[in-house]
């Protein structure tokens, strides 16, 4: 199995900037760190390297989705970056590019926008590649699934509601015709 590094994108975005973004590591927390931090997993071949890197990782999303990696016994490297209160020397967000490898996952809104424009600006690179680059809207599915859940008065863990589509208003796609388990009262749907 081939793995990939994972480049999370969850700062607040100004779409002007988007091609001149630039962003500090802010901490690197490697196979040594997690000894530190009383973590009993090491690499071997049994246990391939995974590589997370979360840029805007001092925001409200950002840190604790960092702690959530961090805590995450199957990565074993985590970069943190972000550009307020970090010391250190700016690089450019085409380390990005560099690794033509990493799949990258846009959280920063409009989702809508932030990842066809990063389409763009790896293409231009030369680095696109359609199948790794993602943008992140799993809440519309948790929230389609809650809401179904409720309707149905079944557990949110039984049910389940495929979403296609966007991450905005009338763009996001919850496909009733496919839900689990299936209602025929029409009044659910609404
Ligand atoms: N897709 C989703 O489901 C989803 C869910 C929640 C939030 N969001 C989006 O995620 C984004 C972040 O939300 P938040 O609440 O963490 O915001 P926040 O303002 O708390 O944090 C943003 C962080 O990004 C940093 N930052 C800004 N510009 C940067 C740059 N160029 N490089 C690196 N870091 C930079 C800031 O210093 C800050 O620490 C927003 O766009 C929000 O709408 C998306
Ligand atoms: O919509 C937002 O502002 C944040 C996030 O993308 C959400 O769906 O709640």
């Amino acid at each position: 199995m081939v793995l990939h590094p994972v480049v999370i994108v969850v700062f607040t975005l100004d779409l002007m900037d988007f091609q001149t973004i630039r962003v500090q590591l802010v901490k690197t927390l490697d196979h040594d760190a997690w000894h530190l931090v009383g973590r009993s997993y090491s690499s071997t071949e049994s246990s391939p390297e995974r590589k997370v890197a979360i840029l805007g990782a001092g925001g409200g999303i950002g840190q604790p989705l960092a702690l959530l990696m961090k805590l995450n016994p199957l990565i074993s490297s985590l970069s943190l970056y972000d550009i307020a209160n970090t010391p250190g020397v700016a690089a450019d967000v085409s380390h990005i590019n560099s690794r033509a490898q990493a799949l990258v996952n846009m959280v920063s809104n409009p989702v809508n926008s932030t990842v066809p424009i990063a389409a763009e600006v790896f293409k231009k690179a030369g680095t696109f590649d359609e199948r790794k680059l993602f943008g992140v809207t799993t809440l519309d599915v948790v929230r389609a699934k809650t809401f179904y859940a409720g309707k149905v008065k079944a557990p949110v863990a039984e049910v389940n509601v495929p979403v296609v589509g966007g991450h905005a208003g009338i763009t996001i796609l919850p496909l009733f015709s496919q839900v689990y388990p299936a209602s025929f009262d029409p009044t659910v749907q609404n």
